[in-house]
């Protein structure tokens, strides 16, 4: 095992980010008096999964698998019951315990299982791609989408402790590297400038998930995400600041029958949302061209169809962040200066979308 971070993430349920190499020993660890744990995963992750199994069982600890379909087609209520179907029949008690392994979509349906069963059981993420690891599985928000839109139904539910190994990012398929990237710079753009030199200075090297670059970009994001919900577990406040670019990315996924990859909406939606800042006279145009360029450079989306507008601004409607029929947007008025723009006109929300329109 090489070196591990400890991040730890306060709070009123504090608990450490673990990142490493090596580290399928610390869900144990992590939940001690565990009689049995439940380990839900997709079929990308089963090799890792029935390794995990194999781990708890030499332990002592009763593991079921439990294989659930793979990233947006898991976070269903259907597949959350089965989920609980299954914990019922083994007879799972409050001192029993949930693993993720997999993906954000993964964790998020995992996180959401055992923050409703018995009204709430320990669970631990272990994430294995890239957007798990810097954003999904840290500060948790679980969850599942509904047919009114993305991550409608959830539950705050902080983890026992976020296993986050390296060696797994081995298999992850470029495109989710990338992916993942959207959420790393979003990081960079709220909070963190130094993220946005490292991606700007060699893309390659970010993109590399054995390098030492990478593994700072995902240390850096981490402690971004890490500070923020310390303080604002239940989104009353500064945790806004995250949905930075997802208002639209939501609604993209929407549009798209939950198909597409969240980091790619959360792409489109960065460069959105520095459009809308800088049309509403709140950012300056050198900073809001970087969100395009950052997104470009990383091969990610930086636009979507123009005739989904209005279907668009529909489901931008039941964002979770509006107030009644008022729309707030994250915006930049710098960088690493968040803020909230109230309410803005429709006209200024097109505005913005037809700098990010395609045929
Ligand atoms: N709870 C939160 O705070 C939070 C934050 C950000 C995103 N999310 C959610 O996370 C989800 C997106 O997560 P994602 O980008 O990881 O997508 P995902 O979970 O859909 O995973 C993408 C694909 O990569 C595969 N995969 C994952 N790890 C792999 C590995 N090591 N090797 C091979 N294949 C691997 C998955 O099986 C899947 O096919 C969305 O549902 C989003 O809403 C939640
Ligand atoms: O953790 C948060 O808070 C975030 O907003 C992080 C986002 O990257 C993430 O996609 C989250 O799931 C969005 O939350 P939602 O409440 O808008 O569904
Ligand atoms: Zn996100």
């Amino acid at each position: 095992m090489d070196e591990v971070t400890r991040i730890p993430v306060g709070g009123e349920r504090p608990y450490d980010v673990l990142v490493g190499r090596g580290l399928l020993e610390e869900p144990l660890r992590l939940l001690p008096g565990a009689d049995r744990v439940a380990v839900l995963h997709a079929a990308p992750l089963k090799g890792l999964a029935d390794t995990l199994a194999t781990r708890l069982q030499a332990a002592g600890v009763a593991p079921l698998l439990v294989e659930v379909p793979d990233a947006e087609a898991g976070k269903r209520i259907d597949v959350a019951a089965d989920c609980w179907d299954r914990l019922g029949a083994a007879g799972f008690t409050r001192t029993d315990a949930v693993v993720g392994v997999g993906g954000g979509a993964v964790t998020d349906l995992a996180g959401f299982v055992a923050a409703c069963w018995l009204r709430g059981v320990r669970w631990v993420p272990v994430a294995t791609s890239l957007l798990g690891m810097v954003d999904a599985a840290v500060g948790g928000k679980t969850g599942i989408n509904t047919a009114a839109g993305k991550n409608l139904v959830g539950a705050f539910h902080p983890p026992a402790g976020v296993v986050c190994d390296l060696a797994t990012l081995d298999s992850l398929p470029p495109a989710d590297l990338a992916a993942g990237m959207a959420e790393v710079v979003k990081c960079g753009f709220i909070a963190d400038p130094v993220i946005l030199d490292l991606v700007e200075r060699d893309r390659a090297a970010a993109l590399d998930p054995t390098g030492a670059v990478a593994r700072e970009l995902i240390e850096r994001a981490i402690r971004v995400k890490a500070a923020v919900v310390a303080g604002d577990l239940r989104e009353s406040g500064v945790r806004e600041v995250l949905n930075y670019g997802h208002t639209l990315a939501h609604a993209i996924e929407k549009a798209e029958g939950f198909r597409w990859r969240h980091g790619d909406a959360v792409a489109v939606g960065l460069v959105y949302a520095a459009s809308l800042a800088r049309l509403a006279g709140r950012l300056d145009a050198a900073t809001a061209d970087r969100h395009r360029a950052a997104v470009a450079a990383l091969g990610l989306p930086t636009g979507y169809r123009a005739d989904a507008w209005p279907e668009l601004l529909a489901a931008m409607r039941v964002d979770k962040k509006a107030r009644g029929s008022t729309l707030r947007f994250v915006v930049l008025d710098g960088l690493a200066r968040p803020a909230i723009l109230e309410g803005p006109d429709d006209a200024l929300l097109r505005a913005a979308y037809d700098e990010v329109a395609q045929p």
